[in-house]
């Protein structure tokens, strides 16, 4: 009921600006352990710090089940909360929440059990989530995941984003900092070794969710046409660097770059490679690397965007004086695969197939998360 009336009141505020272009020193509540809001929140700890908030450990006293006993609250800084940069973090949580139907998906996002504003703060209550897949690479001293840790969870962020985008919602920012463990690890840390096979354990239980997609701090409503920049550089989608409007499917090429990143160890695409020797700008290495390794771009989606003529000349080859070598998902894959050993051949070509269910160009051609999921990569072992 709290909620219903609540999502009647607020609904998406149109963004101003993106996060590329916020505001550079961020004004963070000043917040002690021990420290009571609300009449029921006792701070704990501190559980972690964005660029747009700090989230804090709390005991919920008035809690009423004894797994909501601990929550996180996320305390917006006083900028995200009101004025021109503001962010409707709330408003998207609960436009899912309204929109959207309980089940696997709704359980693989974060959830908001409450919210209050302290000092213009707004403070968000969310179920406590354990750590990040950054912290997990952290520990485990490589940025590659076990193969069927990452096949859990790409199956639980594309039902997380199942969810959201048929909710109206698109996340705009997934990277592994906002990819959460559900459950937290034990203390003490387990080491290196035992983690993995900790981490492996956990991803047997295919029904249960073992990731959680957090902060939609950048999120926006599927409904109105978006444009301007969004997410970290180098998972930008085609559409979002020529300038061109974009929708949910800027989340799916998200995933793709990121399912390489967890089996591989390495980024698809580095927009900072040699931009200085060459003399060109990020945004053309970036174009140079994604025409390279999965194809062309056409002259529909270049007439779309406001940087079209900007990097490609009228017959559609980019400006920039770069010879391409063009290479392909398949061979970029043998290789990692001579160097590190990550998959057998048959199951080499599999994966790359998978792959460019996400890695199109055209982000119509790009699959939704319901057939990807049916994808034979993601099959349990
Ligand atoms: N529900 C949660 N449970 C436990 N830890 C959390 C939770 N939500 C966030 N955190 C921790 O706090 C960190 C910052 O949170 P979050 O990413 O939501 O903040 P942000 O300021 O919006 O970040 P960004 O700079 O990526 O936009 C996360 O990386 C994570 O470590």
């Amino acid at each position: 009921m709290f909620f219903r009336k609540l999502s009647r009141a607020i609904s998406f505020k149109p963004k101003v600006s993106t996060r590329a272009g916020r505001s550079a020193r961020p004004c963070h509540l000043k917040v002690a352990v021990g420290q009571l809001f609300e009449g029921r929140y006792t701070i704990m700890g501190k559980l972690g710090q964005g660029s747009y908030a700090t989230v804090w450990l709390a005991r919920d006293d008035a809690a009423k089940t004894e797994s909501t006993k601990q929550v996180a609250i996320k305390i917006l800084t006083a900028e995200c909360t009101t004025g021109p940069e503001s962010l409707d973090e709330l408003g998207s949580f609960l436009s899912a929440r309204s929109h959207g139907t309980s089940g696997d998906g709704n359980e693989r996002v974060v959830k908001l059990l409450g919210y209050f504003h302290y000092r213009g703060h707004a403070c968000l209550v969310l179920e406590l989530l354990g750590e990040s897949v950054d912290d997990i690479r952290g520990i485990i001293g490589s940025r590659r995941l076990p193969a069927q840790v990452v096949k859990k969870l790409c199956r639980d962020m594309l039902l997380a984003l199942e969810y959201l985008h048929s909710s109206g919602v698109i996340h705009t920012d997934i990277h592994p900092s906002n990819i959460l463990l559900a459950r937290p690890l034990s203390r003490p840390t387990p080491p290196k070794d035992e983690l993995e096979k900790v981490l492996i354990e956990r991803a047997s239980h295919v029904a249960e969710p073992m990731f959680k997609l957090a902060d939609l701090g950048h999120a926006v409503p599927t409904e109105t046409v978006h444009h301007g920049l969004i997410q970290p550089t180098e998972l930008r989608a085609p559409e979002v660097i020529i300038g061109a409007s974009w929708d949910e499917k800027v989340d799916i090429w998200n995933m793709g770059c990121l399912a390489y990143e967890f089996v591989t160890g390495g980024r698809l695409f580095n927009p900072d490679y040699q931009t200085e020797e060459r003399g060109i700008e990020p945004a053309e290495t970036h174009l140079v690397q994604i025409i390279e390794q999965i194809g062309d771009f056409d002259d529909d989606l270049l007439r779309r965007g406001i940087y079209g003529e900007k990097y490609f000349d009228f017959a559609g080859d980019l400006r920039c004086s770069v010879s391409l070598c063009r290479t392909t998902m398949e061979e970029i894959m043998v290789r990692v695969q001579k160097k590190l050993g990550v998959m057998d051949l048959a199951e080499l070509t599999v994966f790359c197939d998978f792959l460019r269910t996400m890695l199109r160009i055209r982000p119509e051609e790009r699959w939704p998360p319901s057939l990807i999921l049916e994808h034979h990569w993601l099959e349990v072992d």
